[in-house]
């Protein structure tokens, strides 16, 4: 095992060199280059690493657990690395960054020590002469690919779970954040997971779609694909996997229905609202996206968050005092900024909204203020898309009925979210909400033990769990004859 040294980055940058074809990687808090990547350009490179996955053998389970347990040693030794890494590729905070590193890590232990077995069957009369039981086996080599919003977590818990099983994979992570995926393979390696078990593919917007996804989606020796990422490319991620019959996971998009009821506790509510709507600057699939507030209380509601809203400061996430960082693009900004117009064109309240300081301004980074709207309706395009920014959206309801309606209307299940003092409504509305996951008087509901994944088009399958590691084995059945 290596010791912490504080010089991962130089470490990755050294082991992983840009090489002919290459792309940049900026640091979104000042638009500069971070590093030079290399660019997945052909398939033939594809196809070798399919190849070398194919060949690896998958030791056995007790040597994988040690594996996993030392990878997750060495996570959390190199915290303050893989925390500096994400902020300077993906502009969370540091303290987010620790807290996600803190939360990938959760998954390898989980996975670590998760025991996987089958089952043995009663024989039924017409097959009374015999045993069943049924063998857990590894699905075979897998195609990982992830989002840059939460670089670590979202491969690790595709990644543990994959090598649990006994599985070899490839991950195609984000290109946004490529030094984070960079930085853990090497702790993987360190941890003795081998090379050929955990490879990497790195490659650019056109790239990993042109080739990568392409090439990987196409080999019959890839077994299984798990994806996180949007709606879209999961769709043609999955119409592509059909042709070679893989086993597909897909961690989509979400449109996150935030309904606080009249007897909640509005401080509880304000405060599961900040971390729901602020948490990474808005960028999570589970972000609170509509919050519906019953009319009773708006008036109150809305000034108490105003004022939580007001003390949130804006900027470089390698800043301590930073609460809320740049967005991951430009791009980002303009989206989000387009999302906040067309709102107050179409009738929306601006009721506050962050200045932010001329030397941020200056920054060449993507920065968008923390923003406040009330008087939105469903039929704005900010209640329709997953804003994926720091814009807090308000509207409001009188009933049960037409609030639990208005919520389920929309292509998305993610997670939804209530807050209520009243429990045969809690039970009621969490069991009427379409989504794969609801917080109930509660925001932070991510953990490694708990079901993650969505219904309807936000995707299927479940990450974390139990329920996670099923999706990298087969059931395999057998019969004697006795
Ligand atoms: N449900 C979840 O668990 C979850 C978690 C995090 C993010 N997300 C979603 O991810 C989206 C934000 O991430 P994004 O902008 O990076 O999404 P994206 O779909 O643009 O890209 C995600 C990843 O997929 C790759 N990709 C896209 N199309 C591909 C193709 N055809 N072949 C191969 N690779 C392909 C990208 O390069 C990237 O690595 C949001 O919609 C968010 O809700 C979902
Ligand atoms: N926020 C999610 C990931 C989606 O963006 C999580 O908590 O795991």
């Amino acid at each position: 095992m290596t010791q912490k040294t504080g010089g991962l980055l130089a470490r990755v940058l050294a082991a992983f060199p840009a090489g002919p074809n290459s792309y940049p990687v900026r640091n979104p808090a000042t638009g500069s280059v971070i590093a030079q990547v290399a660019n997945v350009g052909n398939a033939q490179a594809v196809t070798e690493a399919v190849e070398r996955a194919a060949l690896v053998h998958p030791h056995n389970s007790a040597d994988r657990k040690a594996m996993l347990a030392r990878w997750y040693s060495l996570f959390l030794l190199h915290i303050d690395d893989l925390a500096h890494i994400a902020t300077l590729e993906s502009g969370k905070p540091l303290a987010e960054a620790k807290g996600e590193v803190q939360y990938a890590a959760s998954y390898i232990k989980y996975y670590a020590d998760l025991e996987i077995a089958g089952k043995t069957i009663i024989s039924p009369h017409s097959l009374n002469k015999t045993r069943l039981w049924t063998v857990k086996q590894p699905v075979g080599p897998c195609a990982l690919i992830t989002p840059w919003n939460f670089p670590y977590a979202m491969a690790v818990r595709k990644i543990s779970p994959a090598i649990a099983a006994g599985n070899a994979c490839i991950l195609k992570p984000a290109p946004e954040t490529p030094l984070s995926a960079f930085a853990m393979k090497l702790l993987a390696n360190d941890a003795g997971i081998p090379d050929d078990a955990f490879q990497i593919l790195s490659a650019d917007r056109q790239n990993a779609v042109d080739v990568v996804g392409k090439v990987l989606m196409a080999d019959t020796r890839i077994r299984k694909v798990s994806f996180t990422g949007s709606t879209n490319a999961g769709i043609s991620l999955m119409q592509q996997a059909a042709t070679t019959m893989k086993k597909a996971s897909m961690e989509l998009g979400g449109n996150a229905p935030l309904i606080i009821f009249e007897d909640a506790d509005l401080n509880q509510a304000v405060d599961g609202c900040m971390f729901g709507k602020f948490r990474n600057a808005g960028q999570a699939c589970i972000a609170v996206n509509r919050i519906y507030i019953h009319s009773k209380i708006h008036n109150e509601f809305v000034s108490k968050l105003a004022e939580k809203i007001k003390i949130l400061r804006v900027g470089d996430g390698l800043n301590n005092k930073t609460t809320v960082g740049p967005l991951i693009t430009k791009t980002s900004v303009d989206r989000v900024a387009a999302l906040v117009s067309s709102s107050l064109e179409s009738g929306a309240q601006l009721v506050f909204q962050s200045s932010l300081s001329n030397e941020l301004q200056a920054s060449g980074g993507y920065f968008y203020p923390p923003t406040l709207l009330t008087n939105v309706t469903d039929d704005m395009e900010i209640f329709k898309t997953e804003i994926f920014g720091p814009v807090a959206a308000v509207s409001t309801f009188d009933t049960e009925e037409d609030v639990v309606r208005r919520a389920n209307d929309t292509p998305f299940g993610l997670a939804a979210y209530l807050f209520t003092n009243d429990i045969a409504r809690l039970h009621r509305v969490a069991e009427n909400l379409e989504a794969g996951m609801v917080g109930l008087n509660e925001c932070a509901i991510s953990a490694a033990v708990a079901p993650f994944g969505g219904v309807k088009m936000s995707g299927i399958g479940r990450e974390g769990s139990s329920e996670g590691i099923e999706e990298y084995l087969e059931t395999k059945y057998l019969c004697l004859a006795v």
